[in-house]
C-alpha cells in the first residue's frame, strides 16, 4: 500500500514540476537571446568621436542652447566655428566660448551668414568638419487661425531648410573621410503636437524625418546622426517666445519643466559623441522618446530592450497626460468665454 502511494506521489509530482521546468527553459532562452544581443552589440554601437582637436560647427551658436553647445565642446578641446546672422551677438559669444579653452592651440571663429554658411572658409581655417550642430532656429506660437500664413513658411525655412543647407555643405567631405557627426536640434514639440504650435511643431517633426532618412544613407560611411528633443529651456529665444505664448501652451509645456541650456548642452554633446540617434532630457523626455521611437535606428541593445519593455506602460501613462492636456484646453476656453461675457456686461 505504502509503495503504491509513493509511486502515485512521485508520478504526479513530475507533472507538477513540468510547468516550472518549462518556465526555466523559456527563461534560459530569453537570457541566452539577450546575451547574444549583447555579444553583437559592438556591431550596433558606434565608436565615440574624439572631441579633442575636432572641428565643430554650430549654427545658432551665438545664443542660448547653441552657444552652450559650443562652450561644452570647447571644454573638451574642440575647435569651433560659430554661425549666426547678428555680428554683435557673435562677437560676444566668441569671447565667452574662448574663456572655456583647455589648451592654447584651440581656436574659435565666427561666421555671419543666413542659412548657407561659408563651409569652404571654415574648412580652410580649421580643417574638415568633424561635427555639425544644426541649432539655429526660432519659434512662433499662437492659435492656428491667428498665426499669419507666411509664418508657417518662415518656420519651415529657418528650422527645417536652415538645417538642410549646412548639412549639405558638410556631408560630402564627411563621406570621403568616412567619419562625422551631424546633430539636429528639434524639440519635445517635435515629438508631440501641442496647442499653439501648429506652425512650430511641423518644422521640428520634419527634422526627425530628415534625420532618419539621412542616417540610413550615412551609416555605412561611419557618420552618425543625432536628433535632440529639449523641453522648454531658459534662453533668450525662450524669453522672447514667452511674451506672446497662449496660456494653454504655457500650462501644457510646464508639464516637463524648464531646463538650463548648460544642462541641455552637456547631454546633447555626450549623445552626439556616442553617436546616439535620440537625445532626450528628464523623465518626461525619456518617456516621450521611448514612446515615439517608431522606426528610428537603435545604437545600443539596452536602448532597444528598454523600448520593447516600456512601450505599453508609457502609452498608458501618456493617455493620462493627454486627458489632462485636453482638460487644460477646455478650462482655458471656458475661462475666456466667461471673461468675454463679463466684458460685454460692463
Ligand atoms: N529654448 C527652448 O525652450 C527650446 C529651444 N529649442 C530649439 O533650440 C534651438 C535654439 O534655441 P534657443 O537657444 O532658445 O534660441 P535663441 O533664440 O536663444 O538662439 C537662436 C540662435 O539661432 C540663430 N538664428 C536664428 N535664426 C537664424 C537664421 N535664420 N539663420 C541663422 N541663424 C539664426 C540666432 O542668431 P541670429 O539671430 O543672430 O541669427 C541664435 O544664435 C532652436 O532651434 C529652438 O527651436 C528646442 C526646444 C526648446
Ligand atoms: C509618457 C508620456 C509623457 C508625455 C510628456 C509630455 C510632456 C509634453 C511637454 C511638451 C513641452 C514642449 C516644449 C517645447 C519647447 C520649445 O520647443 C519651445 N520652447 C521653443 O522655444
Amino acid at each position: 500500500m505504502s509503495s503504491a502511494l509513493s509511486h502515485w506521489f512521485s508520478f504526479n509530482s513530475w507533472w507538477l514540476l513540468l510547468p516550472f521546468v518549462m518556465l526555466l527553459v523559456v527563461a534560459a532562452f530569453i537570457v541566452a537571446f539577450v546575451l547574444l544581443l549583447y555579444m553583437i552589440s559592438p556591431l550596433i554601437s558606434p565608436n565615440p568621436l574624439k572631441l579633442n582637436g575636432a572641428h565643430v560647427v554650430v549654427t545658432g551658436g551665438s545664443s542660448g542652447i547653441g552657444k552652450c553647445i559650443a562652450m561644452e565642446c570647447y571644454k573638451h578641446g574642440a575647435f569651433i566655428t560659430l554661425v549666426a546672422r547678428d555680428e554683435h551677438k557673435l562677437v560676444q559669444a566668441k569671447k565667452e566660448v574662448e574663456k572655456c579653452a583647455i589648451n592654447d592651440k584651440q581656436v574659435c571663429i565666427s561666421l555671419v551668414c543666413l542659412y548657407i554658411f561659408k563651409c569652404k572658409y571654415a574648412q580652410e581655417k580649421l580643417g574638415p568638419v568633424d561635427m555639425l550642430v544644426n541649432c539655429a532656429g526660432t519659434s512662433i506660437s499662437g492659435k492656428f487661425e491667428e498665426v499669419e500664413v507666411d509664418r508657417f513658411k518662415k518656420l519651415m525655412e529657418v528650422n527645417y531648410l536652415g538645417s538642410v543647407y549646412p548639412t549639405r555643405a558638410v556631408v560630402t567631405t564627411m563621406k570621403e573621410r568616412r567619419m562625422g557627426r551631424i546633430m539636429f536640434v528639434s524639440s519635445q514639440a517635435g515629438q508631440i503636437g501641442l496647442f499653439g504650435y501648429t506652425a512650430y511643431s511641423p518644422s521640428k517633426f520634419a527634422l526627425r524625418g530628415l534625420a532618419e532618412a539621412l542616417q540610413m544613407e550615412m551609416k555605412p560611411y561611419n557618420i552618425y546622426v543625432t536628433v535632440a528633443y529639449p523641453p522648454d529651456t531658459d534662453t533668450p529665444g525662450f524669453a522672447e517666445e514667452s511674451k506672446t505664448k497662449p496660456l494653454e501652451t504655457k500650462l501644457i509645456s510646464e508639464t516637463s519643466g524648464v531646463c538650463q541650456p548648460e544642462q541641455v548642452a552637456k547631454i546633447v554633446v555626450k549623445d552626439a559623441v556616442q553617436g546616439n540617434f535620440t537625445s532626450s532630457f528628464g523623465p518626461d523626455g525619456y518617456m516621450l522618446s521611448a514612446l515615439t521611437c517608431g522606426m528610428s535606428p537603435v545604437t545600443s541593445i539596452t536602448e532597444g530592450l528598454q523600448q520593447i519593455v516600456t512601450m505599453g506602460l508609457f502609452r498608458t501613462i501618456a493617455l493620462f497626460y493627454l486627458g489632462s492636456f485636453d482638460s487644460i484646453v477646455r478650462r482655458c476656453m471656458i475661462q475666456r468665454e466667461q471673461s468675454k461675457a463679463a466684458d460685454k456686461r460692463e
